[in-house]
């Protein structure tokens, strides 16, 4: 089974639920504060940790004393707005404590759809980790209208934790696991400790949430799970109301893990060499030979561009001879390409008239025929 010692680089989502009291409405203080002693727990192991965080809505309806049931679109974009600005402050206040730096990152399901936003979202993101920073992740729910939005951060954190490469995914519910039933309606219902595969049978036992404040329920955490799996990140859900409750994961307390069906790195480069290509770059003998050992793909080795494509779009890479090297997303737009290319990566900023990226397909990006 998954561990969390074993994982690098870890997302964890937090329901509104947790962070929020059920009757009051106020924020659990306390209980971010222990998470918070967690969060610097995972990262005195030198790992990496984002937090996905929902209670936006939950906040700032109180403070603008808007009724606890379900509100309209408008009025729960307001109260996202005033309410993730305490969201936010609450984990850097939780956080500064242990000297960790956290960073507000709002996205919406565009940043994933459209991929020029997505390569953005993940440059951000890897050198906010980079920095030693935890990024808190939230949907952009004040201009997220319905068509364009997850509506629930459980698929949301499984988009991060595919976009981050992430090898372990923990939702934080108010249910210690994924059950045969929903346990709320149904005390016969028994929990998974581990689930291989997410068969039909499967799907059939999640229902709804009955909490009130949440939103979702196991149908979401499912879909999560199938989304962050296959992108070979495993993923658990575990009770998160108990203070500290990542430690109390790892010491073995109750949880369902889905197995990640693959390694992140290899799914990843599966996802990029089944894309169509856009366009067509092709390398001289010494670029060929250092994409051959593992290397990323510099202007410098590049001798012809082809097409019209924009940054993100996927490449063909040819050898020398015309041979098909693999292909790769492109980190420039096939003008930006073409006058680059031969030149040396110190000599980007004067021709471009901007700094962009050493590499033009980075060695993340590519997937190399076999
Ligand atoms: N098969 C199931 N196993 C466990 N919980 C289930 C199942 N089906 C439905 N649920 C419900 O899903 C709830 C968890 O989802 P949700 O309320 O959306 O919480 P969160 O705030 O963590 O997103 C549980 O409390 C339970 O009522
Ligand atoms: N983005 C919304 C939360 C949406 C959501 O998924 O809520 P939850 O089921 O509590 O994780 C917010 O911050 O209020």
């Amino acid at each position: 089974m998954a561990t969390l010692t074993d994982a690098q680089r870890i997302v964890v989502k937090i329901g509104s639920a947790l962070l929020v009291d059920r009757t009051s409405g106020a924020l659990r203080a306390d209980w971010l504060r222990a998470l918070a002693a967690d969060v610097a727990w995972l990262k005195s192991m030198g790992k990496d940790v984002i937090l996905v965080s929902s209670g936006s809505i939950a906040l700032g309806r109180r403070v603008l004393g808007l009724a606890a049931q379900e509100l309209p679109l408008e009025q729960s974009q307001a109260a996202a707005a005033v309410g993730q600005i305490r969201l936010a402050g609450a984990y850097e206040e939780a956080l500064a404590p242990h000297e960790i730096t956290t960073a507000q990152v709002l996205v919406t399901l565009e940043d994933s759809a459209d991929r020029r936003r997505y390569l953005n979202s993940r440059a951000t993101l890897e050198t906010l980790i980079g920095l030693g920073v935890v990024p808190i992740v939230n949907e952009n729910d004040t201009i997220a209208t319905d068509e364009i939005r997850y509506g629930d951060n459980d698929r949301l954190a499984a988009q991060v934790a595919v976009t981050v490469g992430a090898d372990a995914l923990i939702l934080l519910s108010d249910v210690d696991g994924f059950y045969t039933a929903n346990p709320a309606l149904d005390p016969t219902a028994r929990r998974y400790d581990i689930i291989d595969q997410i068969t039909p049978e499967i799907e059939a036992m999640a229902g709804d949430g009955v909490s009130g404040l949440s939103k979702g329920g196991m149908i979401t955490k499912l879909l999560a799970a199938k989304m962050a799996t296959a992108a070979g990140c495993a993923m658990a859900i575990t009770e998160g109301s108990p203070d500290n409750p990542l430690k109390l994961l790892e010491n073995g307390a109750a949880s369902t893990w889905f197995a990640a069906q693959d390694d992140p790195q290899v799914a990843r480069k599966r996802w990029i060499a089944a894309m169509k290509t856009r366009g067509v770059v092709s390398v001289d003998e010494g670029a060929a030979r250092a994409l051959g050992s593992g290397k990323s793909l510099l202007p410098a080795g590049i001798r012809h561009i082809e097409g019209d494509f924009g940054r993100g779009d996927p490449l063909a890479i040819l050898g020398p001879d015309g041979r098909k090297l693999g292909q790769g997303l492109s980190r420039y737009t096939a003008e930006e390409a073409s006058a680059i290319k031969g030149c040396q990566s110190i000599e980007i900023e004067a021709i471009l008239g901007y700094a962009g990226r050493a590499a033009v397909i980075h060695r993340d990006d590519m997937a190399l025929s076999p």
